[in-house]
């Protein structure tokens, strides 16, 4: 089974499937190469909206693949993968067109951060998320704290990374983290979401992200993201001597 769907949908959404139910849609090495590949084509001049769901109803994303990533030890292991992905989230930050995450299910740890990193957040009804790694004695490591803290009012990004709980949707909603709750099909919910976006000339998309990503240009969310990784990566060392992952 392909890890990853990349399909075009009506009026020019490009859509972004991870591919892993039985994993409840873990990233590992070949998600993250289909995730540049997709956001790759999105710039192109044919897209309008990109989206990223999960296949199945389970789970959006359940975030870095535990078992996968095992075998990373040490500081300089963990940040190769963590940075290379937080690569990837500041360009899908930055894409010059909207995005959008489709939480169609279970949203945990990394699967926040590439939420966060979308412009926008619909969620299923009955649907749950949190920024779990504090509980893992690590922190977001793919730069999503970084974003969260630009895209949430402070006060509220610091106490969801620190107190690292599940919200449900309507929670999640109050916070500002979604901005829709739908209940039928995912895709429908998404376009029906989008149509705005989808019906304006993507001159116009494109001049609206050049503005949004000047922001985060003179924030150094780039300089940030990069920090938060290799942050996390010495926690990530350090917590093989805590014994939260021993049997992960
Ligand atoms: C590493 C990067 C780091 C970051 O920088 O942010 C992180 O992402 S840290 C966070 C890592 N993720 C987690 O800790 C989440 C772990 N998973 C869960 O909490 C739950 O699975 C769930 C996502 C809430 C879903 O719960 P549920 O629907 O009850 O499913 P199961 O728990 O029974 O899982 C089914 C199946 O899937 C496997 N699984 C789930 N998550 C992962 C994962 N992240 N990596 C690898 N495998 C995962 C789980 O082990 C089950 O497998 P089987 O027992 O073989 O069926």
């Amino acid at each position: 089974m392909n890890p990853y769907i990349i399909s075009k949908e009506n009026n020019g959404a490009l859509l972004f499937t991870i591919n892993r139910p039985d994993r409840r849609n873990a990233i590992n090495y070949e998600v993250m190469s289909g995730l540049e590949k997709a956001i790759d084509m999105a710039a192109g001049n044919d897209v309008k909206v990109f989206a990223i769901t999960g296949a199945g109803d389970q789970a959006f994303c359940s975030g870095g693949d535990l078992s996968a990533f095992h075998s990373l030890k040490t500081e300089t292991q963990a940040y190769g993968m963590l940075s290379r992905m937080a690569g990837i989230l500041y360009k899908l930050l930055v894409l010059p067109k909207p995005t959008i995450a489709i939480l169609n299910g279970s949203a945990v740890g990394g699967g926040c951060e590439i939420a966060s990193a979308c412009d926008f957040r619909i969620g299923r009804e009955g649907m749950k998320a949190g920024f779990v790694q504090g509980n893992l004695a690590i922190t977001t490591g793919w730069g999503g704290g970084s974003i969260l803290l630009e895209k949430l009012p402070q006060n509220i990004a610091m106490k969801i990374l620190l107190d690292a709980k599940i919200y449900t949707a309507e929670e999640l909603r109050d916070l500002g983290f979604i901005h829709h709750i739908y209940k039928n099909h995912p895709i429908d919910a998404c376009l029906s979401f989008m149509s705005g976006s989808l019906e304006k000339e993507t001159t116009v998309l494109e001049a609206y992200k050049t503005l949004l990503n000047k922001k985060w240009r003179i924030l150094s969310m780039r300089e940030r993201m990069e920090e938060e990784a290799a942050r996390c990566a010495v926690l990530w060392r350090m917590r093989l001597t805590i014994k939260k992952w021993t049997n992960s």
